[in-house]
């Protein structure tokens, strides 16, 4: 946990395929209290930007554009150096104007390389902290979409929070086999349907672990791990509405599904007609962990299959700790992990949920088992 004098500015990035509504979004969102003092940085990737003639923000948000090139790839280096500008460029006699930072990514993205920058790059993470990937999905088309952009399922795939975009154009066919497949690729993510970008700040805002109310961290909101239905089998009992399915309207009231639908997606799960190859799952160790069994399991497994390791988040019990440690990783790049206060529940099992691409449950529980088998030699040899 960074403890340096000043809060952590949180970063929102929000992502989403191209067309599918960021930009209506961001515009929706600026006009908020809650970011009427964000800083909002708007990434346009190559020549023709169209973005910040769309964009039409209030005169309290401050605006940046970098369109120097794509956000993920050539300008990593940018993304850095305008974080670590920001604090001056935009102060006041000492005082920094902004308290939220806003990236919206091109379309294209893959929104990976740029959350590694924001989770270790020394001279982003002393001053921001991730608060959460926000991805817009078009209801209407977001099927076709996902089919043939392996980056939209991705991007679907990691985000803290899902945007379905244009719930004005789709009908109810289409709306209920891109959720069935959503249940697949992210279960656990807050989904909420959006109408030409009304969507109510505080919904996307303070999806991290850490909030800036300055409460204890949520750790039980922030990882989920009822959404991984696919433990249900594990743990030998139902955890029935797992899904907390948000759909908002423009009046802001909720639909749920009706008892018919939620039985047909909760069935849904393994028979998915297209197969992203991503698995969603939890994973969890009844006995502490060694450290130097977690250091070495996770060590082997990314550098494996980190790139298929589209996400883990977890809660863990190490050998000799009465505190808990998370960790949380994008790809083969891991958040530096923090030791919270206390445990959250009386449940003190170490949880891991994974969003994988290709790397099946099986997979991570068998290097797991293998690794606890070779302990005792692996520790006789090095000593
Ligand atoms: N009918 C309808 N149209 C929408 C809605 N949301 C966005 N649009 C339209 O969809 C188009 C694309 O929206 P944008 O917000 O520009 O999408 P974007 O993701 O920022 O697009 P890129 O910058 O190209 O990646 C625009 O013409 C919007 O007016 C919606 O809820 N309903």
């Amino acid at each position: 946990m960074n403890h340096s004098t000043f809060p952590l500015i949180p970063v929102t990035l929000l992502t989403g395929f191209l067309g599918s509504g960021k930009t209506t979004v961001l515009n929706h969102l600026v006009r908020q209290p809650e970011l009427a003092d964000a800083l909002v940085i708007i990434n346009e990737f190559g020549e023709i930007s169209l973005d910040h003639l769309l964009f039409t923000h209030s005169a309290e948000n401050l605006v940046m554009e970098m369109s120097s090139g794509c956000l993920c790839c050539t300008i990593r280096g940018d993304l850095v150096k305008t974080l670590s500008d920001m604090t001056w460029r935009f102060s006041r006699n000492g005082q920094r104007q902004f308290n939220r930072v806003v990236i919206e990514t091109t379309g294209l993205a893959d929104p990976a390389p740029i959350v590694h920058t924001l989770m270790t790059h020394p001279q982003v993470v002393n001053r921001y902290r991730l608060d959460g990937i926000v991805t817009t999905l078009d209801l209407a088309t977001g099927n076709a979409t996902l089919n043939r952009h392996v980056e939209a399922v991705r991007q679907a795939a990691i985000a803290d929070c899902l945007l379905l975009t244009k719930a004005d154009m789709v009908d109810a066919k289409t709306r209920n086999a891109l959720l069935r497949r959503l249940d697949a690729i992210n279960p656990a993510a807050p989904r909420w349907e959006v109408r030409h970008g009304e969507i109510a700040a505080a919904k996307v805002l303070d999806l991290g672990l850490f909030s800036t109310e300055g409460k204890a961290p949520d750790v039980e909101r922030w990882l989920r791990e009822e959404a991984y239905t696919d433990d249900t089998h594990h743990r030998g009992k139902e955890v029935g509405n797992a899904h907390d399915h948000h759909y908002e309207d423009e009046h802001g009231h909720h639909h749920g599904h009706d008892e018919q639908e939620h039985e047909a997606h909760h069935h849904h799960h393994d028979v998915n007609r297209h197969d992203d190859h991503i698995r969603a799952f939890c994973f969890a160790v009844d006995e502490p962990i060694p450290e130097d069994l977690l250091a070495a399991w996770l060590e082997v497994l990314m550098s494996f299959v980190g790139e298929n390791i589209l996400r883990v988040k977890g809660i863990l019990n190490i050998e000799g700790s009465d505190q808990p440690v998370v960790i949380h990783g994008v790809q083969h790049i891991f958040h530096p992990p923090a030791t919270l206060p206390a445990w959250p529940s009386a449940d003190r099992r170490s949880r891991l949920v994974f969003i994988t691409r290709d790397v099946s449950r099986q997979n991570i529980e068998d290097t797991f088992r293998a690794f606890r088998n070779v302990l005792p030699q692996a520790r006789e040899a090095a000593a």
